[in-house]
């Protein structure tokens, strides 16, 4: 008997110290959480007071085909007029950051720094001091895949001038804003631009010029990155003390098999997804990955090419981009597994599938989001992040985009939802255990929206927009009051449950 009560209190106080032991696991007091939106997804005013024409205006209403539900962003969830009812939102969750981009030519029409669109800059002050009043800070991308028609006319990336447009650009911004705005993000999702929108007939500006622009856009916009890094560094920091970094999608590329030849796949797939863009700016050499290099240089020389279709960078652009963050963005989503063995070359044009190799491949037990490409794989965090920690050393990381989708019927009670943004963020709860240094999560994304070539038929929101209400009201799922909940306490609670789901700012 009294072995049985000894047995029986040894077993409450295992149980009672591993519930105080992952008590413990708390978020800094410092740690930013934030969500993050994009001008074309959630502005709409396409045309309003000035602004100019952007990419993905031009390709909606001229190729309305390549969106799903033939939708654009005309109106969207229409915070340029809601603005004020954002903010709201942001304080009802308790935001310490909101993540937002700057749509370029609602304040520059032609994209060129000679004509500024003073009601475009209006709009923006309005937005960021609204932000400030309340301590939220604002997180500023300045290329978030809306580039001016007039610029793409005149061959948008692919034009070796375009680092100097883009200098002028990010300056306006640094001159107009930078008194408020601390932390700036040059561009979002480098392989999203560059490959999506010049390599396939998906993203704007929908060029499809194969495996060639796409490598031509890359080296472009590294080097536009680091002239405004540098614009910055030289000419505003001291003022203004903020930080300049980019944002990469960083997803998980594991090999599929322990083989030497997937691993090899599996950091092949890595070099082509992310690394083409982080290697120059993030690694000690200031160049492009070296086996991808060399894989396309290969490539094209068998397809007939007299040089590598990827362009290289001189000692000088080297020097210049090597080094040009304060901090590494960080888009993640998901993972998936590589293999070599079983790819076949698919496409008679080159293709940067091609130059790679790799087969990627999901587990159907990993669960599925309404977005094809997304699932909820394990420690997908953590596989990324301590992976770029052990190749980069221990900078300075914000994930600043992380989140999960529904169908439109989706409703309030989104649990997948909630499940997803309870495991992501265990999972950086496991990196800062590691010593990783991340410094803030922005999830994707506030509200629904525009969701490019999904149009409204994928949801992403914290909170539901309504899109057949001309108002575009906004209502708190499920999964903002869970978010809430953890940004309140700095922990997460597996076993809170919001009832009533009414939501109020916490003063
Ligand atoms: C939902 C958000 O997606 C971001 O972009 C991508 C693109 C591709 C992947 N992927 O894993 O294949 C993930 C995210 C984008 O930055 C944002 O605007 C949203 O649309």
């Amino acid at each position: 008997m009294k072995l049985f009560i000894l047995f029986g209190c040894l077993i409450y106080l295992v149980g009672y110290h591993a519930k105080t032991l992952k008590q413990q696991r708390r978020f800094p007091e410092d740690f930013l959480f934030g969500t993050a939106t994009a001008a074309y997804q959630i502005e709409g005013g396409w045309n309003a007071d000035g602004k100019g024409e952007n990419i993905w205006d031009y390709v909606t209403h001229n190729t309305p085909t390549v969106i799903t539900d033939a939708s654009n962003g005309d109106v969207a969830a229409d915070s340029y007029n809601n603005y004020k009812r954002d903010v709201q939102m942001m304080r009802e969750l308790g935001l310490d950051a909101y993540r937002f981009s700057i749509s370029w030519a609602r304040i520059l029409p032609d994209g060129f720094s000679n004509n500024v669109n003073e009601a475009g800059v209006k709009f923006y002050n309005n937005y960021i001091n609204e932000m400030i009043k309340y301590n939220i800070e604002p997180i500023v991308t300045l290329y978030h895949w809306d580039l001016p028609q007039k610029l793409q006319e005149l061959g948008g990336f692919a034009n070796p001038l375009f680092s100097d447009w883009f200098e002028d650009y990010a300056r306006v911004a640094f001159d107009h804003f930078g008194d408020r705005v601390k932390l700036w993000i040059t561009f979002n999702e480098p392989r999203e631009i560059c490959y999506e929108g010049y390599a396939s007939d998906t993203k704007a500006p929908v060029l499809n010029s194969s495996a060639v622009g796409a490598y031509i856009c890359a080296k472009n916009l590294i080097l536009s990155h680091a002239k405004a890094y540098h614009a910055y560094n030289n000419d505003f920091k001291s003022n203004q003390g903020g930080e300049c970094g980019i944002t990469i999608s960083v997803n998980w590329y594991g090999p599929l098999t322990d083989s030497k030849d997937d691993a090899m796949a599996a950091e092949l797939r890595r070099q082509a997804e992310w690394g083409l863009y982080a290697e120059p700016i993030f690694s000690s050499e200031g160049d492009f990955p070296k086996e991808l290099s060399r894989k396309i240089a290969l490539k094209s020389a068998e397809q007939g090419y007299s040089r590598s279709r990827l362009p290289s960078l001189t000692d000088d652009e080297k020097d210049f981009v090597k080094g040009s963050f304060d901090f590494f963005g960080v888009n993640h989503y998901t993972s998936l597994l590589v293999s070599a063995s079983e790819y076949k070359q698919e496409f008679i044009v080159p293709s940067m599938l091609d130059d790679v190799g790799a087969f990627t491949y999901v587990p159907e037990e990993w669960p599925k989001a309404a977005s094809y490409w997304l699932r909820l794989a394990p420690n997908s965090i953590y596989n990324a992040l301590s992976h770029l920690r052990n190749k980069y050393g221990n900078i300075k990381f914000i994930i600043t985009e992380n989140g999960w989708s529904s169908g439109p019927s989706g409703g309030l009670i989104d649990d997948d939802r909630v499940r997803y943004y309870r495991a992501a963020l265990e999972s950086v709860l496991d990196c800062l255990d590691d010593g990783i240094n991340i410094k803030g999560y922005m999830a994707w994304s506030l509200l629904d929206n525009f969701e490019w070539n999904e149009g409204y038929l994928e949801r992403f929101g914290l909170y539901e927009v309504d899109f057949e209400d001309p108002a575009r009201p906004r209502t708190p799922r499920k999964s903002a009051f869970v978010y809430k909940q953890i940004i309140k306490s700095r922990e997460i609670d597996h076993s809170y449950e919001p009832d009533p789901m009414t939501m109020a700012v916490d003063e």
